[in-house]
C-alpha cells in the first residue's frame, strides 16, 4: 500500500515539507490547497517540484460546499470546481476531495446532493479526474460516513467515489463495521488521523489536536482493519491538524508519521484475516520485553564516585569490572536476577560524549528480549537508528538503537552469547561486604522531556515494543504542569514513564534546562517490604526526601490511614496511595546533581499505578532542596 501525507501536518514552507515528507520514506503526498496558493509559483511548477522528489500528488484537497445548494449558489459552485479542476491538470493529480457542506444555506437531501455529485461526476469525466467526498463530523447535513457512502452510491458514477477519514468517523463514535459493506474499489482514497480523548467541540478538536495513528487515544487500528476488510488498495494518507507538528520540526514529523502507519499496517496485516491488499515490508512483532538487564550511567571520575556512594546507602556495591575499560558494575540481588548499575567513566566514546553533553546521566538502558536480533530489524524496519560502536577483542556486539536525548537502548537476549555479558566482559572485584536493602528489580523508568518531543516517543515505544500506554494525565508542580504518560508491559516487565515538561520553572523543566536535553530523571526499584527495606537503607546512611507533617495528617483524613500506619509511613517519609486492586508505598532520595533521583516503590496486591496523587507533595519537597527557600542559586560560570 502506498503512504501518504498531507502537506498541513508538516510545518515550514511547501519545499520543506515536501523534501522532509520525501526524505522519511513517503510515496505520496496531499496537497492542501493554503499551502499551495501561499507558493510563490505556479501549478506546473509545484508538480514538478513534487515528482522531483519522487513523490506523486495522491490528492489535491478541500474542496468545501459544493452539495446540495440553491441558485444561483449552485451554478457557482460548479464554476469553482471548474476552476479547481484546471488547477489540478496542471498540477498533475486526478483526485479531488469535496468535504461535506457546512454552510448555512445548504439544502440537504440525499437525492440533490447525490444528483449534483453525478453532474461533477460528467464533468470531471470529461477531463480524466475523479471527485471524492468526504463527511466532515460537523457537517450541516452530512456528517457521518454512511450517509456520505449512500450520496456516492446514489451518484452512480465512476468517478464519484467515497474519502474515508478515521477522525471524523471516530471522532463520533460511528461504528466501523459500517464499513465493511462498502466495496473497497468505491473508496478513493483513506485518510488517517488518531487524537488524545478530550472533551472538545468537534471542530476544534480536529483543526488543532489530531496526532499519528498511535499517539492518540482513537481506536485507529480498528478503523483501518474495516477499511482493509473492503478490499481497499489504494494510499493511506495522514492528514493531521496540530498546531504543535506546525511549529514542528518537519524532518521529525515527517519521519514519525512514516513510522505510525507502517506500525499500524503491520499491526492490521497481523489482526485482520481479510487484510490482503495490505502490504507492508516484513518485519518481526512487537517485542515483548522480559526485563531492565541494566541501566548505565556516564560520569567523570569524581561524580562516579558520589553515585557509587549514593548506590550504596542503598545497598548495591561494586562487583565486577569491565576487562578493557573503565566501567564497573554495581548490582544488588542475586546474579540470576540482580539489579544491575552500570557506571561508565571512559575518556571516549558515546558514554564520554553524553558525559561532556549532560552531565553525570543514565545514558543508555539495556533490555531484556527474547531476541535481540528480531529487536532491532524491527526498530530497523520502523525508522529506528542503529547504534553500533567499535568493541575491542573479547566483546560482544550489543545490538542497541538510539533512544530518547541521543541515548542508548542495547538489547540482551538468552538465546546468544548476550546472556552472558557479564561474565565475559566482565572481572568480578573482591567480595565486599554484604549489605542487601531488599531491592530486587527496576519497577519503573522516567524518562524527562520537552513536552513537544513526547508524541515522537510514546509512538518510538509503543510501535517497537509490546506495550500499552494510559491516558496522559497532569502533575501539577508549583512551577507548572508536567504532563506525564505511562507505557507499560501486561505483566508490568517493562514500566516508562514519560514526562513532558512545558515550564523550565517545573523540577523536570529544570532538569532539562540544567542537563541539557532529555534524559531519564528518576530510577524507581522495587522492594517486597518498604518498611525493611527503608530501615536497611538508613542504616546504609540513606537519606530520604523528607515529605511535610501536612501530607501525612491529609493522609490520615482522605484514606482514613489508622494511626499506627500513618506514624509508621511518616517515620521513614514514606508516601501511600491505593487503587480498587492494592497498595503503593514510595520512598525517594534526595536529588544527585540537577534532578536526578532514585525511588523505593512497593507494590502490594495489583496496584498498578504510580502515586500520581503523591507527585507535587514529592515535587515540592525536591524544590525545598534544591534550592531552599530565601537563598539565590549561585551563579554559574
Ligand atoms: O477541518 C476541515 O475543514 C477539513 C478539511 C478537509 C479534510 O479532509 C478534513 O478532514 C477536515
Ligand atoms: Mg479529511
Amino acid at each position: 500500500m502506498k503512504t501518504s501525507i498531507a502537506t498541513v501536518s508538516i510545518s515550514g514552507d511547501l519545499r520543506e515539507k515536501l523534501a522532509a515528507i520525501a526524505s522519511a520514506g513517503f510515496d505520496g503526498v496531499e496537497i492542501f490547497e493554503q499551502d499551495f496558493l501561499a507558493f510563490d509559483g505556479t501549478p506546473a511548477e509545484v508538480g514538478r517540484m513534487v515528482r522531483d522528489h519522487g513523490l506523486e500528488i495522491t490528492l489535491f484537497q478541500p474542496f468545501r460546499d459544493f452539495e446540495g445548494l440553491p441558485e444561483p449558489q449552485r451554478s457557482r459552485a460548479f464554476d469553482r470546481a471548474e476552476r479547481k479542476f484546471d488547477v489540478m491538470q496542471e498540477l498533475g493529480t486526478q483526485l479531488m476531495l469535496i468535504c461535506s457542506n457546512v454552510a448555512p444555506i445548504a439544502l440537504g437531501g440525499i437525492d440533490r446532493a447525490a444528483a449534483d455529485f453525478r453532474e461533477l461526476g460528467e464533468r470531471a469525466a470529461k477531463r480524466g479526474l475523479r471527485v471524492g467526498y468526504e463527511a466532515l463530523a460537523w457537517g450541516r447535513h452530512v456528517n457521518d460516513h454512511r450517509d456520505a457512502w449512500e450520496t456516492v452510491r446514489r451518484a452512480d458514477h465512476p468517478n464519484i467515489g467515497l474519502i474515508l477519514d478515521s477522525f471524523h468517523t471516530l471522532a463520533r463514535g460511528i461504528d466501523v463495521d459500517t464499513i465493511r459493506s462498502i466495496p473497497g474499489d468505491r473508496i478513493f482514497i483513506v485518510q488517517l488521523a488518531d487524537a488524545p480523548k478530550m472533551e472538545m467541540e468537534l471542530l476544534n478538536w480536529s483543526r488543532h489536536y489530531r496526532s499519528m495513528p498511535g499517539q492518540g487515544d482513537l481506536p485507529v487500528v480498528d478503523f483501518m482493519r474495516a477499511v482493509a476488510a473492503t478490499g481497499y488498495a489504494g494510499p493511506l494518507s495522514l492528514e493531521i491538524f496540530n498546531d504543535q507538528f506546525r511549529g514542528g520540526s518537519p524532518r521529525s514529523i515527517a519521519i514519525d508519521g512514516h513510522r505510525s502507519l507502517v506500525n499500524l499496517m503491520d499491526h492490521v496485516r497481523r489482526v485482520e484475516p481479510a487484510a490482503v491488499a495490505v502490504e507492508v515490508p516484513a518485519m518481526p512483532d512487537r517485542v515483548r520485553v522480559e526485563g531492565v538487564e541494566f541501566v548505565e550511567f556516564a560520569a567523570n571520575e569524581q561524580e562516579a564516585g558520589e553515585l557509587g556512594k549514593l548506590l550504596a546507602t542503598m545497598g548495591f556495591a561494586p562487583k565486577a569490572k569491565h576487562r578493557n575499560k573503565d566501567v564497573v558494575l554495581w548490582r544488588q540481588g542475586p546474579a540470576s536476577s540482580a539489579i544491575n548499575i552500570v557506571i561508565n567513566t571512559e575518556h571516549e566514546g558515546l558514554a564520554h560524549s553524553s558525559y561532556l553533553v549532560h552531565g553525570t546521566n543514565a545514558y543508555a538502558l539495556g533490555i531484556r528480549v527474547e531476541d535481540a536480533q528480531a529487536t532491532v530489524m524491527r526498530a530497523r524496519a520502523l525508522g529506528a537508528t542503529l547504534f553500533e560502536q567499535q568493541h575491542g577483542p573479547g566483546e560482544l556486539a550489543i545490538p542497541a538503537i538510539r533512544g530518547v536525548g541521543g541515548g542508548v537502548i542495547y538489547f540482551i537476549d538468552g538465546r546468544s552469547e548476550l546472556a552472558g555479558v557479564w561474565d565475559i566482559e566482565f572481572e568480578p572485584l573482591p567480595d565486599s561486604k554484604a549489605n542487601d536493602a531488599g531491592l530486587i528489580a527496576v519497577d519503573h523508568i522516567a524518562q524527562t522531556m520537552n513536552y513537544e518531543e513526547m508524541l515522537t516517543w510514546i509512538l518510538f515505544y509503543t510501535a517497537i515494543f509490546r506495550t500499552e500506554k494510559s491516558p496522559m494525565v497532569d502533575v501539577v508542580d508549583p512551577g507548572g504542569l508536567v504532563r506525564s504518560q505511562v507505557m507499560e508491559s501486561q505483566d508490568g516487565a517493562l514500566r516508562l514513564t514519560l514526562n513532558g515538561a512545558e515550564s523550565r520553572k517545573t523540577l523536570a523543566g529544570h532538569f532539562i534546562a540544567e542537563s541539557f536535553g532529555s534524559s531519564v530523571q528518576h530510577l524507581a526499584f522495587r522492594t517486597r517490604d518498604i518498611f525493611a527495606t527503608a530501615a536497611a537503607m538508613e542504616k546504609l546512611g540513606f537519606r530520604p526526601l523528607k515529605i511535610s507533617a501536612n501530607y501525612y495528617d491529609d493522609l490520615e483524613a482522605r484514606l482514613g490511614i489508622e494511626p499506627a500506619m500513618s506514624a509508621r509511613l511518616r517515620t521513614r517519609n514514606i508516601l501511600y496511595d491505593r487503587d480498587e486492586a492494592g497498595e503503593y508505598f514510595q520512598l525517594y532520595s534526595t536529588n544527585y546533581g540537577e534532578g536526578f533521583f532514585f525511588e523505593v516503590v512497593e507494590r502490594r496486591g495489583g496496584y498498578r499505578g504510580y502515586g500520581a496523587v503523591n507527585a507535587p507533595f514529592r515535587i515540592a519537597a525536591q524544590k525545598r532542596q534544591l534550592r531552599p527557600a530565601g537563598v539565590p542559586r549561585p551563579v554559574s560560570g
